[in-house]
């Protein structure tokens, strides 16, 4: 069974009925954590990141429902359904997915830990931060209640609380922000879960101390090979801490690769225009170029490739044809582009849509 991915998202399709429209916040999503990875998913605000974890999690409430796609976990099914839809035209759940009674006893806080940007939505404000972690450990890990106070001194020490047994019976507001992340993440260390959802859990902190809290990431997911799904659009975490990535516009993944090639390499317009609009050591602040345009709402997406009209590299073709994320690479680098179905997509001979330079042949941009 190692060889088959710890977590498994396949054409996950995840939309809220609203009266304004169906929102297609997550349409069709793919990804894989291997055991020992820590995996990040990129993007700008709206791109369904938050919802396609939070699908993985079951945490999706009215008007919110995964309408499609299937998600294993270490061999659970936490989402499936069949083939045809019911009689009342729903989808139908097969009977190995995990009901709602086994996600939260076997899966949430468990198996898979979350941590979230806000650490007051993971700690109760009235109940010191020592109690609260004893508490989890004594129910996830069957400890004694004094074992499970001795492990959580221990783990408030390794994620960086200074004086441990002191800070125990401290409560929430009584630690920075910085600290409060750093409990957060010893709350999820402390189930020893296989997998660490983490959402953007560093956004509100500053830059110093952002830094510190993924070195400690970096060194704990050794120690207990905890494998990581990491939430940002901040392409700079990205490379600090992800061993590979996937980058999402408005609720698809238009490329996938290792970090490495997709700094190096990147094969969707997408990518690089996330990348232009960063600081980089090897290029000068002149060079920055913001990302321009907003991403249009996930009500009424783009026809063809939804990343069009503020592409680039865009041509008519791409205003029809909508490109699937396959292979572009020998290293396995997957990208959702036209330019790489140059001759099928008809993208070389189709017109550019960018008009910033003199109109002239198809092969302008080069
Ligand atoms: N409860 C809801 N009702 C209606 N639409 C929703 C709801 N929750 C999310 N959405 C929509 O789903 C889309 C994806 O949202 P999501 O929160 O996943 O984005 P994100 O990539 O996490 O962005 P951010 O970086 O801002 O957190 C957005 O268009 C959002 O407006
Ligand atoms: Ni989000």
């Amino acid at each position: 069974m190692s060889d088959t991915p710890l977590l498994k998202v396949e054409n996950l399709k995840t939309q809220f009925f609203t009266e304004a429209g169906t929102v297609r916040a997550v349409d069709g999503v793919s990804f894989t954590v291997e055991r020992g990875e820590i995996v990040g998913l990129v993007g700008e605000s709206g791109a369904g990141k938050s919802v396609a974890v939070r699908s993985i999690l079951r945490l999706i409430d009215s008007p919110g429902h995964i309408v499609g796609g299937e998600i294993t976990f270490d061999g659970k099914t936490v989402v499936g359904f069949e083939d045809e839809p019911g009689t009342d035209g729903e989808p139908t759940r097969r009977e190995e997915m995990l009901t709602n009674t086994e996600m939260r006893s076997q899966i949430r806080g468990s198996e898979i830990a979350l941590i979230f940007q806000d650490p007051m939505e993971s700690l109760n404000p009235v109940f010191t931060v020592g109690g609260q972690l004893r508490e989890l450990i004594e129910l996830n890990r069957g400890l004694s209640k004094q074992a499970a106070r001795d492990r959580a001194i221990e783990i408030l020490r390794e994620v960086g609380i200074p004086q441990p047994a002191e800070r125990f019976d401290d409560y929430p507001h009584q630690f920075s922000g910085g600290m409060r992340q750093r409990v957060l993440i010893a709350m999820a260390l402390g189930c020893e879960p296989k997998l660490i959802v983490a959402d953007e859990p560093t956004t509100a902190l500053d830059v110093t101390v952002e830094g510190q809290i993924l070195d400690l990431v970096y060194d704990l997911q050794d120690k207990y090979d905890a494998s990581f799904l990491w939430v940002t659009h901040d392409m700079g975490i990205v490379a600090e801490i992800c061993d590979r990535v996937n980058v999402m516009y408005l609720g698809e993944v238009v490329e996938r690769a290792s970090v490495d090639d997709l700094f190096y390499n990147p094969q969707h317009p997408y990518t690089e225009a996330l990348l232009n609009s960063i600081p980089r050591p090897d290029q000068s602040t002149e060079d920055l170029q913001p990302l321009e345009g907003a991403m249009p709402e996930p009500i009424n997406p783009p026809s063809g490739c939804r990343f069009h009209d503020r592409c680039p590299e865009a041509r008519e073709v791409c205003q029809r044809t909508h490109p699937d994320l396959r292979t572009v690479t020998e290293a396995g680098q997957y990208a959702a582009c036209l330019k790489h179905d140059a001759f099928e997509a008809a993208y070389e001979t189709s017109r550019p849509l960018t008009d910033e330079s003199p109109a002239a042949g198809g092969d302008r941009r080069e």
